[in-house]
């Protein structure tokens, strides 16, 4: 295992008896005093201070606890001469009040009392229990299930950066998964979007450099600003160099300066927040640049992939494609899905094992119903090596690596792909531990190892037998009982026991007149009703008892901690196995997935491809089905070089920015290593993903929503390469008509000339099309429609050439705008479209009052103007009349009627 040593000495020292005896000169009560000294090591903390079975709050701290958990405020005492306000929460429940603090932005300092109160006194009445800080909780460092989502990575990441190069660093604390990568500037608010980290550590100096403005003020709320110090690159090195007990870092990576900076300010701040233990921690692995499909964050959020636009699961891609059964399995998937790959053999790895499982179903269900039983070993294990472990986390790493046995032993028999005997060989053959913990652990299983009685008999025969005198003492005692009994012959006295006269025998005030009083029974206690006695014999007897009691609990702490070493020992290991679970579960759940809706194989390659054939989106299609809707219209997409860029026209409604994102979702999907929603996929690995789709305003920022889209815009030309799919959905429709379409115009000649990426491009702006003309790989397309007796009719179909109309009206009547807003638009519109923009606006504007003129145009809809041409056609056929030829001319007929 890798020896964690932890570099102790920037934890700040414990509060010393001088420093609360200058406070107490200045007026503060010794508490008070003690509560303030370690307050002031603390300031962004909330202070949880120990008293008895409370954790208590004082002055602001409590102040805001109370506001932000909703329970009482009080106070107690006063500091100069005001009252302290204070808050309390019962230390058995603080635990529920925790992540409450957390998610609103709090960070906590647990105070712990560290002697009996009684060992104080011995130093004089004044003196103050020690107390000391044991934990910090932070958004990003929690390692408790009650207070993590067991389905998402909790990642704490810091940025760092110099003159030539930013670096970010994150790890998962409670798994001990460790990484790295260095990114030119400009990618860092891709790079965190990607990580969505639970808290984020930023040095003082970088915190105020303008470029990072924005990204920072976006994560706002999960921010920790760090003084540079511990930022320091030399330090770092040193710390990284100690703690993975290596002489260079060189021997994992070759990690830039900001790298190493970044991932020695994660381990400093580990330290800090968990008082100087750390837990397992992977050696980092580097991530080199290039290696995942960047999505930035607005693409990320537009395209729902984690969440949905209102910040809910449900709903999101993950929520549709995800069939893990485990909580390490949910969280590996998401990362996959945050990052999906770009090098075509990795892709085609995952995709073999996908394949494997989607074919055999035998195999698939197997492995899928014994990975359900599988406990969450990554937890459980940076418990343990945090020292936090008990019972049940032994317990968990036990059931866990059986587990991974048993799939080894299935899996091996497969003749399976490269991925999963990659799977099988870091399963491991953990047979003697598991056969250790099987012997030692007992049935019910207690939280904390100091309940005790949680190792099984005959594991430790000297336990047994502690056991059995602690069990053969209390027979001793009903015998002394009834021995006193018959002694006395009060047949209803009673030897009891509580904690401050320990065992004692009983009788009521009026039997006591009985009791012997030749001196073994020596007066302890009267109470109301009842007297109290002690005798030597019973003395001794407890002795033995508590000794007994006392010895066996202090054996099973020794054999308990020889259980955590041996897992410490095994932790690398360990940690492998769980993490193969992990994949397993993600490659059976994608396989899964593809079976149950019909997904397929995509085929990736280095060239610049993008053929779907037949794609669906898979969040609208399960919808759809959901409601048991029409079914989900499958639609083609070929980027082709000659073609690469796609000008999409048609109606409002028609299902133009379904088609957008299906196609960017089955990119996603296919470099994750999934198979798609597609009848099939041959797509030319994409670098970057942009899309600018949706219509938000950011007000906190000051941006109109113009403004948004123009910024996403900036961001697409001036970042997107040759490899990069762009998906583009009514850009410039926020501004006046003639801007709009400029800028819209203005947008495509560069994608076409400059990025040459491959693009889908949404517009209402018709004139667009003419671009075809000019730019030879645009292609123009339009959602079909039909119109039918005045409706119109959404096919879904994407067909080759343009869209003549946009049918906004008919949409906004389905909407259900006034009729007469309706019937204006219509004239508005006819207006428009016959004259001169100008002399149409200003005939529009004469024509006022607006709708005093509706009263003498019929209603178009309402009243059909009489039949049209197919319907006097129909009515001239004779059916019965007609042979076989006359009848196929007249449908030929018809069909050219409709045109
Ligand atoms: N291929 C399809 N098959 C079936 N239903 C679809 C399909 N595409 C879209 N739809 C349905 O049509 C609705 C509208 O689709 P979408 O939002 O993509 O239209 P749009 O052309 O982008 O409209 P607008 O221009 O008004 O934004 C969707 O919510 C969905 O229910």
């Amino acid at each position: 295992m890798t020896t964690l040593v932890a570099a102790t000495e920037h934890l700040p020292a414990d509060v010393t008896q001088e420093e609360i005896e200058t406070r107490m000169r200045d007026g503060a009560t010794p508490m008070m005093a003690q509560f303030m000294a370690i307050k002031e090591r603390h300031p962004d903390y909330l202070l949880f201070y120990r008293m008895g079975d409370f954790y208590e709050l004082f002055f602001d701290d409590a102040v805001a606890a109370s506001e932000a958990l909703q329970i009482t405020l009080t106070k107690r005492g006063h500091h100069n001469g005001d009252d302290i306000p204070m808050c309390g929460v019962p230390v058995k429940a603080y635990e529920s009040y925790l992540p409450k603090l957390v998610d609103k932005g709090f960070r906590v300092a647990l105070c712990e009392q560290m002697e009996d109160p009684a060992e104080a006194k011995k130093r004089g009445s004044k003196a103050v229990v020690k107390r000391e800080v044991v934990r910090l909780f932070t958004a990003g460092t929690i390692t408790e299930d009650t207070l993590l989502d067991s389905r998402r990575n909790n990642f704490l990441a810091a940025v760092a950066q110099n003159r030539t190069e930013t670096g970010v660093a994150w790890l998962d604390i409670s798994t001990g998964a460790f990484y790295t990568q260095a990114c030119p500037s400009v990618m860092l608010p891709a790079v965190l979007a990607r990580l969505n980290p639970g808290e984020l550590l930023v040095g003082d100096k970088l915190l105020q450099a303008p470029e990072h403005f924005d990204t920072f003020s976006d994560f706002k709320s999960i921010l920790t600003p760090q003084p540079n110090s511990r930022f320091d690159s030399a330090n770092a090195a040193k710390r990284l160099e100690k703690l993975f007990a290596v002489k260079t870092l060189d021997a994992f990576a070759n990690f830039s300066r900001a790298e190493t900076s970044a991932a020695g300010a994660l381990v400093d701040y580990v330290e800090l927040t968990q008082k100087g233990k750390l837990p397992r921690l992977e050696i980092p692995k580097q991530l080199a640049q290039g290696a995942t499909l960047e999505v930035d964050a607005a693409t990320r959020r537009n395209l729902e992939l984690t969440v949905t636009l209102n910040g809910q699961r449900k709903g999101s891609l993950l929520d549709v494609i995800d069939r893990t059964v485990s909580g390490a399995g949910a969280r590996l998937l998401s990362v996959w899905l945050s990052s999906p790959l770009t090098n075509v053999d990795d892709i085609n790895r995952r995709l073999d094992g996908v394949q494997f499982f989607s074919e055999d179903l035998g195999a698939r269900e197997d492995i899928r119903q014994a990975l359900k039983k599988c406990p969450d070993m990554e937890r459980a294990l940076s418990r343990i090596t945090l020292g936090r472990g008990g019972p049940r986390d032994l317990a968990a790493i036990r059931d866990g690596l059986a587990a991974s046995f048993d799939l080894r032993e299935h899996l091996i028999s497969l003749t399976p792909p490269p991925i999963l005997e990659t799977c099988i060989h870091d399963l491991g053959n953990h047979g003697q531990l598991v056969d250790k913990l099987r012997r030692a652990l007992g049935e019910d299983l207690p939280l904390m190892a100091r309940d005790g009685d949680f190792i099984a008999p005959g594991y430790a025969p000297e336990l047994d037998e502690l056991r059995s005198l602690r069990s053969e003492s209390k027979r001793l005692i009903l015998n002394l009982q009834a021995k006193y009994a018959d002694l006395t012959d009060i047949q209803t006295l009673k030897i009891k026991h509580n904690n401050v006269l320990g065992y004692f025998v009983e009788v009521t005030a009026k039997q006591a007149e009985r009791m012997p009083a030749d001196g073994d029974f020596i007066h302890r206690q009267t109470m109301k009703n009842v007297i109290r006695y002690s005798t030597v014999e019973l003395s001794e007897l407890e002795g033995k008892i508590s000794s007994a009691a006392d010895r066996a609990l202090a054996l099973e702490t020794r054999l308990f901690d020889e259980l955590i070493e041996d897992v410490k020992q095994d932790a690398d290991v360990i940690a492998l196995a769980a993490n193969s679970l992990a994949r397993l579960d993600v490659l059976s759940a994608l396989a899964q997935i593809a079976v149950e809706r019909h997904y397929n194989r995509p085929v990736l390659s280095e060239g610049y491809e993008f053929d779907i054939k037949g794609g669906r989106h898979p969040v609208v299609e399960a919808a759809l089905e959901a409601a048991n809707e029409a079914a989900f219209v499958a639609n083609d997409c070929d980027l082709s070089q000659d073609q690469r860029l796609w000008l999409i026209t048609g109606p409002n409604m028609a299902g133009k920015s379904t088609f957008l994102r299906q196609n960017a979702l089955i990119t996603i999907l296919a470099q994750m290593g999934g198979f798609v929603p597609a009848a099939s996929a041959h797509i030319g690995v994409v670098d970057r993903l942009f899309s600018r789709v949706g219509a938000a305003d950011d007000l906190a920022r000051g941006r109109s929503t113009f403004m948004v889209e123009m910024v996403e815009a900036a961001a697409i030309l001036n970042q997107s390469s040759d490899r990069s799919l762009v998906i583009l959905d009514e850009i410039g429709r926020g501004t006046a008509t003639f801007d709009g379409l400029s800028i819209a115009w203005a947008v495509v000649e560069h994608l076409h000339e400059l990025n040459k990426c491959r693009a889908l491009f949404a517009t209402h702006y018709h004139e667009l099309t003419a671009l075809t003309s000019k730019l030879d790989c645009l292609s123009c397309h339009s959602m079909r429609v039909k119109e039918w007796k005045g409706e119109v009719i959404f096919l879904h179909e994407v067909g080759a050439g343009a869209a003549d109309r946009s049918y906004g009206i008919h949409v906004a009547r389905l909407a259900g705008l006034p009729k007469a807003v309706i019937k204006r638009a219509e004239q508005v519109l006819e207006t428009l479209e016959k004259g001169e923009q100008s002399s149409a606006v200003t005939k529009l504007a004469d024509d006022l009052p607006l709708f005093a003129a509706l009263a003498d145009k019929p209603d178009p809809v309402s009243e059909p103007s009489g039949p049209c041409d197919v319907e006097l056609a129909l009515d001239d056929i004779q059916p019965d009349d007609l042979s076989p030829r006359e009848a196929l001319e007249a449908l030929y007929k018809l069909k050219a009627l409709r045109g």
